[in-house]
Order: C-alpha cells, then sequence, then structure tokens
C-alpha cells in the first residue's frame, strides 16, 4: 500500500532524523524496524501518520504521492497508529473507546467489529466496563491495538508494542499482529531487539541514526545470521 522514497523528516528542518529512507510496505505481511532509543522508529511512524511532515522526498499510498498528509487524511486512507505509550482516554471505558472509534465512511480496509477485536484480545472481554487508567500495562496495548482495528485499517503501525509487558502478554499481542495480513492489513511494527523482530515479521529492517538497512528476510535466516554476527543492537537475553 504505502512506499517511501529517500524520505527525510524530523522536528527542525536544519536537523532531520530521518536520511534518506526506502521503505516498501506494499507487500500484505509483517514488516519490522529494530533499532536502538533514538534512532528514529517513531519519527518514522508519526511521518507515515501523518503527524509530521516530510522535509524531503516522497510517500507514495497505492502510486498516488501523498507525501505531507494530514492525519485524519491518513486515517481514511486506511493507515492506524497504534501508538508508543497508549494514550487511551483515561476517562473512557474499554467499551466506549471501542464503540466511539469507527471506520471512514468510504473505508477500504477490512471492518474489525467488536466481536472480533475481544475475540483476538480475549482479556478485553471481561474489562469492558473498566476506564484506560484502571487497565494492567497488558491490556492498555490490548486496547490500543484493538482501537486502532475499529478504523478498518490497511496498514497498522505498532510503535513498540510489548514494550514493558510480561513474556506471556507480549507473546500474545504479537500473536495477533502476525494473524493480521491474513486479514488483508499490513502490519509496521517497531521493536528494540532484532531476535524479536525476527520471530514477528517476515522482513525486519535496521534502522540506525535515522537510516535504514536493506530489508532482511526473517524466513531465510538473514536475521538469525545479523544475531549470530553480533551486530545485535542490544542483548538478546534483555527480551
Ligand atoms: N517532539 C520532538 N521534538 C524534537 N526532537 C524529538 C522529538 N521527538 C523525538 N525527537 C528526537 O528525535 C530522535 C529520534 O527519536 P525517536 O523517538 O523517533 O526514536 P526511537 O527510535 O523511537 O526511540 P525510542 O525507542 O526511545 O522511542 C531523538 O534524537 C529524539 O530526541
Amino acid at each position: 500500500m504505502l512506499r517511501t522514497g529517500d524520505l527525510t523528516a524530523g522536528y527542525h528542518r536544519d536537523t532531520p532524523v530521518l536520511h534518506g529512507i526506502d521503505l516498501d510496505l506494499t507487500a500484505v505481511t509483517v514488516h519490522a524496524i529494530v533499532g536502538p532509543n533514538g534512532a528514529g522508529k517513531t519519527t518514522l511512524l508519526h511521518t507515515l501518520a501523518g503527524h509530521l511532515r516530510p522535509t524531503a522526498g516522497t510517500v507514495l499510498c497505492d502510486g498516488r504521492d501523498i507525501s505531507g498528509w494530514r492525519p485524519t487524511h491518513a486515517a481514511r486512507t486506511g493507515v492506524a497508529l497504534a501508538p508508543q505509550g497508549r494514550r487511551l482516554w483515561p476517562s473512557l471505558t474499554v467499551a466506549e473507546h471501542l464503540t466511539v472509534t469507527r471506520p471512514a465512511r468510504h473505508h477500504r480496509g477490512p471492518a474489525f467489529g467488536i466481536d472480533e477485536v475481544l475475540n483476538l484480545f480475549p482479556a478485553l472481554a471481561g474489562r469492558l466496563h473498566h476506564r484506560g487508567h484502571q487497565l494492567s500495562g497488558g491490556e492498555q496495548q490490548m486496547l490500543t491495538i484493538a482501537r486502532a482495528l475499529r478504523t478498518a485499517p490497511r496498514l497498522l503501525l505498532a510503535d513498540e508494542p510489548t514494550e514493558g509487558l510480561a513474556p506471556t502478554v507480549a507473546g500474545q499481542v504479537a500473536d495477533v499482529l502476525r494473524r493480521l495480513p491474513q486479514r488483508g492489513v499490513t502490519v509496521l511494527v517497531t521493536l528494540p531487539h532484532i531476535r524479536a523482530a525476527a520471530t514477528l515479521a517476515d522482513s525486519v529492517h535496521v534502522l540506525t541514526a535515522g537510516r535504514l538497512g536493506q530489508p532482511l528476510d526473517a524466513g531465510s535466516g538473514q536475521a538469525e545470521r545479523l544475531i549470530r554476527d553480533h551486530l545485535t543492537l542490544t542483548s538478546p537475553r534483555a527480551e
């Protein structure tokens, strides 16, 4: 669906955070961006979601240049962001989060009904009347993704969705993301560690200081080789 060409973006025109990013998200699979703190992962996702305007380069959506689109336009086109830090509405219940978020009128992505997102995240079904701030970290993350799915996305941008979660809960979240391409949703997920990315994604890009490496095909063992060659960015034991 989305492809960037030589994309440069940042918060100040004279100090770009992202440099010449070429990213191809046309395959309906799980794509991962891996990089250390400050590499620019969030900046990239925010640029694709229309929260930041690129300073150079292109963002093509279905072949059309939509560089500098607004977040509402991105959402209408089928791009949904599940942000880092979750950003739930603290005074709304789980049920309210899921009912106030709806697909755009002429959406082209798959519609996710409330029953379907509760099937994906059964933990939320028992928490329908709890408010955002009453949920555990894992439940908040699940709700963040569930809310994004309610917009009927064609592309889900998930920013460090397993951050701070217990391994079993992180595994539940990863399982859902892994299954989304079967429903027609392309996933771009950011993760701090390459080992987790190689397990979850079909292709893995390493982002270092705002520069993106060539995609590694997780299935071909390239990512595993990268780990073995000690190019991993942080200790895999920390995952
Ligand atoms: N709102 C902002 N204004 C100015 N600079 C920012 C802003 N947000 C991030 N930055 C800077 O942009 C660079 C990339 O940050 P970004 O949050 O995109 O990295 P990241 O890879 O997502 O890291 P993390 O895993 O810590 O979130 C950092 O140098 C950061 O200080």
